[in-house]
C-alpha cells in the first residue's frame, strides 16, 4: 500500500500521481490527454483531488480513461494530507444567494426553479445546464411548440375523480412523465442523481439512469426502493465490451428498458458550456486534442464524451438484441421514417427528442415530430397510440401537466423531462425535485378537471387543436457579437472623433 508521503513525492509534470477516492493513479502521460488542460491536475499533482473531481466527472471516468496499469492501487489510510480548496469570493457570493433564496412554498411552478437556479447555481454549473446548440433556435422552439397547440375542452362531464396515473412499458407510475437523462447531476447538488431516484421513489415516477451521471450506477439503483422501476440511457462506447459489460450489469439490477441515445454521435456545440472551458484556468492551456484526435478544448460536454461511439448504425441493434432481453428504445429519433424503421425491427419504442435542443440547432421538437410519427405509422402500418407495442415518447421544453396532456392526447404514452428537475434539485435538493412533481400533480389535476377527461384514456386527439403545429416563427436572436462588440466600438471611435 502506498503511502500518502510517497504520493506526494510525485507532484511533477515528470511524474505526476493524484488520489482519488482513496486509490492512487500515475497519471503523468494523461496530462496532455485530460479534456481540461494539464494545469487542473499539475495543481494537485501528488494530492488528493477526490473532492474536486467528484462534480464534474463520473465516479468511473478515471478507472475507464487510465490503463490499468497506471492504477497504482489504495493509499494508506491516515497518511494523505487533506486538500482544502480554498473558497473563492465567487463562490462566498453564490452561497449567500443560496441563502437568500426564497422558501419552496413560495414556489409555484417549473419555470421558477429555473430562474432560481441561475442566480444560486456556480457559473459553469449553470452554463452546462441551460447550455443548448449553437443559437438555441430548437432549444427556445421545445417550448413555443406547446404554445401552438390550443385545447376543446368538453363541459359537463363528471370529474368529481380524476386519476392520471398511467404504465409505461407495462409499470405503473403516478403520472405520464419520467425523470429523464441528464449527465452531471453533481454539478448542481453534491448528492447528484440520488435526488431524482429518491424523489421519484416518493412520488412514484420513473427515473432514466444517464451513462453520464455524477453518481456511480449501481449508487443509484441501491438507493432505489423495493419496486421502483428505472431505466438506464446508454451512449454506445467506441468499445463494445465496455457497452456489453455495462448493458448486461444493468440487466442483472433488474433495469426495465434500455433508451439508446442516437442523436449524439459528437456532443452539439454548446457555447455556454464552451466559453467555461471547464476547469482549465488557462483557456490556451486547454489541449487542442488529446492523443486519440478529439477536440477536448470544448468544455464539460466534449470532454466527458469523447467515448462515444459516432459510428452506430441500425445493423448494431441485431448485436444489442443478441446481448440483452430489456426492452429496446431509441432516445432522439426525429422524423417518422426512423420510427417506422425502429418499429419494423420490433423495438419497444422511441423517444421523439432532440436532446433539449442541445444536439442539432433547428431540428424540430418532439411534440411536432409526434404528430409526423402517430399519423404515418397509422397510414403505413394502420397503428394507433397510445400503443402498448410501440410506446412514443416525447422530451423536450416541457414545462407544465398542460403540455404533458398535449403530448398524451397527440399519443404519447409518456413524457421525459430534464433541466426543471435539475434546476429543482440546484436550488433546493431532493425536496425541490419532489416539490416539482407536486406541482406536476397539482396541475394534472386541475387541467383534467378543466378539460373535461376522467382518466389518461380519456384524453384524446379531438381535445387539441393542432393546425398551427407546424408553422415555425423562429425569434432570430439579436446578434450578441455585432451589437455589443463591434457596433459599439463604432460608436465609441465617432464619439471620440
Ligand atoms: C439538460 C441536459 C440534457 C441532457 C444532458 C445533460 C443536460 C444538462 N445530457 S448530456 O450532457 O449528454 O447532453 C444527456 C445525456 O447524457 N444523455 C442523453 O441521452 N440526453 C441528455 N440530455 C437530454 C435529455 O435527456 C432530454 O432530452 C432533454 O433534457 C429534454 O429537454 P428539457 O431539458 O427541456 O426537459
Amino acid at each position: 500500500m502506498l503511502s500518502g508521503k510517497e504520493v506526494a513525492t510525485h507532484n511533477t509534470r515528470e511524474s505526476c500521481w493524484i488520489i482519488v477516492h482513496g486509490k492512487v493513479y500515475d497519471v503523468t502521460e494523461f496530462l496532455d490527454d485530460h479534456p481540461g488542460g494539464s494545469k487542473i491536475i499539475l495543481k494537485y499533482a501528488g494530492k488528493d483531488v477526490t473532492q474536486e473531481y467528484e462534480p464534474i466527472h463520473p465516479p468511473d471516468a478515471i478507472t475507464t480513461n487510465l490503463p490499468p496499469e497506471k492504477h497504482l492501487g489504495p493509499v494508506q489510510p491516515g497518511t494523505v494530507e487533506k486538500v482544502e480548496v480554498a473558497i473563492t469570493d465567487e463562490e462566498k457570493a453564490r452561497q449567500e444567494r443560496m441563502s437568500n433564496r426564497p422558501p419552496l412554498d413560495e414556489i409555484l411552478n417549473l419555470h421558477d426553479f429555473e430562474a432560481i437556479a441561475k442566480l444560486v447555481m456556480a457559473e459553469k454549473a449553470w452554463a452546462y445546464y441551460s447550455s443548448a446548440a449553437d443559437d438555441e433556435i430548437t432549444n427556445r422552439e421545445n417550448h413555443a411548440a406547446y404554445h401552438r397547440i390550443w385545447f376543446r375542452p368538453k363541459i359537463m362531464v363528471d370529474v368529481t375523480k380524476v386519476d392520471w396515473s398511467t404504465t409505461i412499458l407495462g409499470h405503473r407510475s403516478s403520472m405520464p412523465v419520467y425523470i429523464t437523462a441528464t449527465a452531471l447531476g453533481k454539478l448542481g447538488h453534491p448528492d447528484g442523481e440520488l435526488n431524482l431516484t429518491r424523489a421519484g421513489a416518493k412520488h412514484g415516477v420513473i427515473q432514466m439512469i444517464p451513462t453520464l451521471a455524477s453518481c456511480s450506477f449501481d449508487e443509484l439503483v441501491d438507493a432505489a426502493q423495493p419496486g421502483q422501476v428505472q431505466f438506464l440511457q446508454l451512449y454506445v462506447n467506441r468499445d463494445r465490451d465496455i457497452t456489453k459489460r455495462i448493458v448486461q450489469h444493468a440487466e442483472k439490477r433488474g433495469i426495465k428498458g434500455l433508451f439508446i441515445t442516437v442523436d449524439a454521435p459528437q456532443l452539439g456545440r454548446r457555447e455556454k458550456d464552451m466559453r467555461m472551458k471547464f476547469t482549465a484556468e488557462d483557456p490556451s492551456e486547454v489541449t487542442k486534442s488529446g492523443s486519440d484526435g478529439v477536440d477536448r478544448s470544448k468544455g464539460a460536454a466534449r470532454a466527458i464524451s469523447s467515448f462515444i461511439d459516432p459510428g452506430l448504425k441500425w445493423e448494431d441493434l441485431d448485436w444489442f438484441k443478441g446481448i440483452t432481453k430489456m426492452p429496446l428504445i431509441l432516445k432522439g429519433v426525429q422524423r417518422w421514417e426512423d420510427a417506422l424503421k425502429a418499429y419494423d425491427l420490433g423495438l419497444a419504442g422511441v423517444v421523439l427528442s432532440n436532446h433539449g435542443g442541445r444536439q442539432l440547432d433547428f431540428a424540430r421538437s418532439g411534440i411536432e415530430v409526434l404528430v409526423e410519427v402517430v399519423s404515418k405509422l397509422k397510414e403505413k402500418r394502420g397503428l394507433t397510440f397510445p400503443n402498448e407495442k410501440f410506446a412514443l415518447f416525447v422530451d423536450g421544453g416541457v414545462r407544465r401537466a398542460t403540455d404533458v396532456i398535449k403530448a398524451v392526447a397527440l399519443g404519447a404514452t409518456a413524457v421525459g423531462i430534464g433541466r426543471p428537475f435539475l434546476y429543482a434539485l440546484s436550488s433546493y435538493g431532493q425536496d425541490g425535485v419532489e416539490k416539482a412533481l407536486q406541482i406536476l400533480h397539482d396541475e394534472f389535476e386541475m387541467n383534467m378537471r378543466l378539460l373535461g377527461a376522467q382518466t389518461i384514456k380519456d384524453i384524446t386527439p379531438d381535445m387539441v387543436d393542432i393546425s398551427n403545429i407546424s408553422s415555425h416563427i423562429a425569434s432570430i436572436p439579436g446578434d450578441k457579437l455585432y451589437d455589443i462588440n463591434y457596433e459599439s466600438m463604432q460608436h465609441a471611435k465617432l464619439r471620440q472623433a
